[in-house]
């Protein structure tokens, strides 16, 4: 059987086929509305603690790239926030669209932004990432939103790196790169109990998603599009359009830390 993908034979519309829980109650990525949304003065301020010497790698895994953090310490940690415990750092990606116009996985009052940055954290009650992302409270993703704009200096490192790891299953080494350059300036955030955005779309994750974007030049999201979703050999398809849209609200909030 083809793998889950984005395209129109294995698309989100399609996982529901492999993955029943596609259609369940807690499933991500959500439509936020923020006047909807309710400001809870008990959130605490998120507190995100990153040591650069964790970077390991950027791979491109055929959905997205991914820059890999040795996750055998408490060195790289996010704290606070609406999470109890420390959680770990584990890797950070993306996802973004073919034009300027969509590529965000969460959109707000309906909005998609061209890219999206997920970091993701596993809570370390568990023994590993694997054991984390099957529990309920296994995850913690701080989604940060990419909207159009001057040149981004700190994510040019990271699209730096993307030529050399252009086909599906090829990586290098990522060493020294701290994802707090990432980061906006205010750590503002929304928050909803939610889902992995892709197979196996485990209800396991806290999402965080933090309401002040940062910037992307539309130089910049070329080169994402430079990726590859196929290896070498295959013939090419351009790595773009790789988010999933907005799942049903259902039984749930979205909590501000922000009035
Ligand atoms: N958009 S998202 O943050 O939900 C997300 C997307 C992709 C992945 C991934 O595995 O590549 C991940 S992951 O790194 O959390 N891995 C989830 C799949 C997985 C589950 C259990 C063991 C290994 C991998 C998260
Ligand atoms: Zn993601």
């Amino acid at each position: 059987s083809h793998g889950w993908g984005y395209g129109p034979t294995n698309g989100p519309d399609k996982w529901g086929e492999d993955f029943p829980v596609a259609n369940g109650p807690r499933q991500s990525p959500i439509n936020i509305v923020p006047r909807e949304a309710q400001y809870d003065h008990t959130l605490k301020a998120l507190k995100l603690k990153y040591d650069p010497s964790n970077s390991n790698g950027i791979l491109n895994n055929g959905h997205s790239f991914q820059v890999d953090f040795l996750d055998d310490t408490d060195s790289s940690t996010l704290t606070g926030g609406p999470i109890s415990g420390t959680y770990r750092l584990k890797q950070f990606h993306f996802h973004w669209g073919a034009s300027d116009d969509r590529g965000s996985e969460h959109t707000v009052n309906g909005i998609n932004f061209p890219c999206e940055l997920h970091l993701v954290h596993w809570n370390t009650k568990y023994p590993s990432f694997g054991e984390a992302a099957s529990q309920p409270d296994g995850l913690a993703v701080v989604g940060v939103f990419l909207k159009i704009g001057a040149a981004n200096p700190r994510l040019q490192k990271v699209l730096d790196a993307l030529d050399a790891i252009k086909s599906k299953g090829k990586q290098t080494t990522f060493p020294n790169f701290d994802p707090k350059t990432l980061l906006p300036g205010s750590l503002h955030y929304w928050t909803y109990d939610g889902s992995l955005t892709t197979p196996p779309l485990l209800e396991s994750v806290t999402w965080i998603v933090l309401k002040e974007p940062i910037s992307v030049s539309p130089a910049q999201m070329a080169k994402f599009r430079s990726l590859l979703f196929t290896g070498e050999g295959e013939s090419p398809c351009c790595m773009e359009d790789n988010y999933r849209p907005p799942q049903p609200l259902k039984d749930r909030k979205v909590r501000a830390s922000f009035k």
